[in-house]
């Protein structure tokens, strides 16, 4: 199988502490982890929930995606990642497919992973993050 697992789900939020409050209220654990990936713009924030884990997703600049998802959609779930074994691999096999990979080359995420998105309008609405870790 290409996809392994579904890795997190991405949640865009307008106040991140705010949002960490009620997400840990929420799971009943504590948020164990923050990183700003400054390529993306975003400071994120991650729970684990069983295998999977969400990221709290805020935009730490204007021209974040995160904010631009928030001003014309409002909060909410932003996207679900799938970790994959090859993503360079998985990358190239999609386009085969006619999805639209929105880089040439994988980037570095949060997590110390590298990661890719294909565009939602190929995905029935749901944009889809590939991530490959690095551990
Ligand atoms: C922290 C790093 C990493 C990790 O390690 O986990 C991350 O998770 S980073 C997460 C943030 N980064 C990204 O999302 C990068 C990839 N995304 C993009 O390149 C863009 O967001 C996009 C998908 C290409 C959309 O950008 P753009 O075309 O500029 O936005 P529009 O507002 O014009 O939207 C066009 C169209 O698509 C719909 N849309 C946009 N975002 C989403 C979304 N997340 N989920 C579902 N649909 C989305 C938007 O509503 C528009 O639709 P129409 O109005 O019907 O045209
Ligand atoms: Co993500």
């Amino acid at each position: 199988m290409d996809m392994k697992y579904l890795d997190h789900i991405g949640i865009a939020v307008a106040d991140l502490e705010e949002a960490i409050e009620t997400y840990e209220k929420l799971l009943g654990a504590e948020c164990y982890k923050r990183e700003t990936v400054d390529q993306q713009q975003v400071e994120t924030a991650f729970f684990r929930a069983g295998e999977s884990k969400v990221e709290l997703l805020g935009a730490t600049g204007s021209d974040s995606v995160i904010a631009g998802y928030i001003a014309k959609k409002g909060e909410g779930m932003h996207h679900v990642a799938f970790e994959v074994e090859d993503i360079r691999g998985e990358m190239e096999r999609l386009r085969g497919e006619g999805f639209s990979v929105l880089s040439e080359e994988p980037s570095r995420g949060a997590d110390n992973k590298l990661v890719a998105f294909v565009h939602p309008k190929d995905n029935h609405g749901v944009l889809v993050e590939l991530c490959e870790s690095l551990d």
